[in-house]
């Protein structure tokens, strides 16, 4: 399976939302011949530019984001993974919310992050938290979805695994500062969960926050097949799907899992 991890440089002063959905629309075209394209997350504002998050809110269904990449997917003819969005979710509050394209453009999957990064501030105060894990069958392989700071969360990626899910897909908003967390925690939940890891993050710098850059993508045994810099970048790469069921087959971890352990 041909990937396309599309690491994109989010800097609010050198771009209007509106510009970087068009040049990005252009990027996720030119990947025609890709199976799998990935975006990261809430590149139209950047993951810390928390104030403008009300105002760049959309629709999922219809909004800008969605029509373009749809459209793009559609011309590129590729499963497009399109990073996620605010979503205006009316009552319910503002989401951070990923969306995820089939090759004919019709928007086939959602996932609301589940955990909020910002403890007291950000996205964790101005959003609201999903609540269901989500994976998707590609052709392919199954697709489990994270967004940026789930990474953190062991939980999650053992329910997606449980799932079905044999490629973990995370786009991310990745601060520099942190990013030896990044690609460690990458390589973790590749080892642990015996699957493909491809994470991917933005560069430049949104909200005062610098960007880690350095997408990644980690196979099953825990090895780096690809690593971006720290600017905008495209990282394209083919995976031996057969790995996943060989990796667990071979050394079968996730088989001596012991459930409902008590702590004395
Ligand atoms: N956008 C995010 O979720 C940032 C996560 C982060 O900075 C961290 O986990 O560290």
């Amino acid at each position: 399976m041909r990937v396309s991890l599309i690491q994109l440089a989010v800097d609010p002063a050198a771009e209007s939302p509106d510009e970087r959905r068009e040049r990005v629309a252009g990027l996720v075209r030119a990947e025609r011949g890709s199976d799998l394209v990935v975006l990261p997350e809430l590149w139209t504002t950047g993951a810390f530019a928390s104030p403008h998050f009300l105002h760049e809110a959309e629709s999922p269904a219809d909004g800008p984001t969605s029509r373009l990449m749809s459209a793009a997917a559609r011309d590129a003819g590729v499963w497009l993974h399109a990073g996620s969005i605010i979503e205006q979710g009316g009552e319910d509050g503002l989401f951070n919310t990923s969306l995820v394209f089939d090759p004919s453009g019709k928007l086939v999957r959602t996932y609301r992050k589940i955990h909020l990064f910002g403890f007291d501030e950000g996205e964790a105060v101005l959003m609201t938290a999903g609540r269901e894990p989500v994976t998707l069958a590609l052709p392919e392989t199954v697709i489990g979805l994270a967004t940026c700071y789930d990474l953190r969360f062991p939980e999650l990626f053992r329910a997606l695994v449980d799932a079905g899910a044999e490629t973990l897909v995370v786009p991310a908003g990745w601060p520099a500062a942190r990013r030896a967390h990044w690609t460690l925690l990458a390589q973790a939940r590749a080892v642990e969960d015996q699957a493909y890891v491809l994470a991917v993050g933005t560069a430049g710098t949104n909200g005062g926050v610098e960007q880690a850059g350095y997408s990644i993508a980690v196979d099953p045994w825990g090895e780096v097949l690809a690593e971006a810099g720290a600017e905008e970048e495209i990282l394209r790469l083919d995976l031996d799907m057969e790995r996943v069921a060989r990796t667990r087959k071979e050394f079968p971890a996730l088989r001596n899992r012991v459930l409902g352990v008590p702590c004395s």
